[in-house]
């Protein structure tokens, strides 16, 4: 991967909430077209099927499928009644760092975990917290340090 290179990058939503995510996706889509990056758009079901998305893509990827320079994670986690907020929201962090790590794969993580859906709107709007945008410019500022320290993924 060259430093002039166009970069792309695999958007991985999951529409758990529908409206948060349209809000969350206006923001990252903003992010990359105004970094001049390429972008695709994958929806799942939840934040737990995100990861596994990744893999999948690296996986294609060695199969000489679609190559993408990173990843944005979008999704919102609102507590309920059980134990599941803690499953859904620590489970998915943790797949994302260790694809992360364990694969050099740039990730940024725009998944929300919060306690109620007024927080969420308050970090899904672009006009305000603008958590997906935020998450997409992670992923850029990742591709642009592996590049510089010749760490890309071969
Ligand atoms: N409660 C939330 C979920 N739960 C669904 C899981 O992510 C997953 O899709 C299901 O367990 C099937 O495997 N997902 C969210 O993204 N947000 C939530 O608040
Ligand atoms: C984060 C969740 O999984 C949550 O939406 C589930 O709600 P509940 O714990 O009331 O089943």
């Amino acid at each position: 991967m060259t430093q002039d290179k166009k970069k792309k990058l695999l958007i991985i939503e999951a529409r758990f909430y529908d409206d948060l995510a349209d809000a969350l996706l206006e923001g990252a889509k903003a992010a990359l077209d105004e970094a001049g990056a390429d972008y695709d758009v994958v929806t799942v079901p939840g934040a737990l099927e995100i990861p596994a998305v990744i893999s999948f893509a690296l996986d294609a990827e060695e199969e000489d499928g679609e190559s993408y320079d990173g990843f944005v994670a979008l999704g919102v986690v609102i507590r309920g009644e059980t134990y599941h907020f803690e499953i859904v929201a620590n489970e998915s962090a943790r797949a994302l760092m260790d694809l992360s790590v364990q694969e050099s794969v740039c990730i940024g993580n725009g998944v929300l975990t919060t306690e109620n859906e007024e927080q969420a709107w308050a970090r899904a709007r672009r006009s305000e917290g603008d958590k997906g945008g935020f998450a997409a410019r992670a992923a850029l500022a990742m591709i642009a340090i592996q590049e510089r320290l010749g760490a890309e993924r071969t």
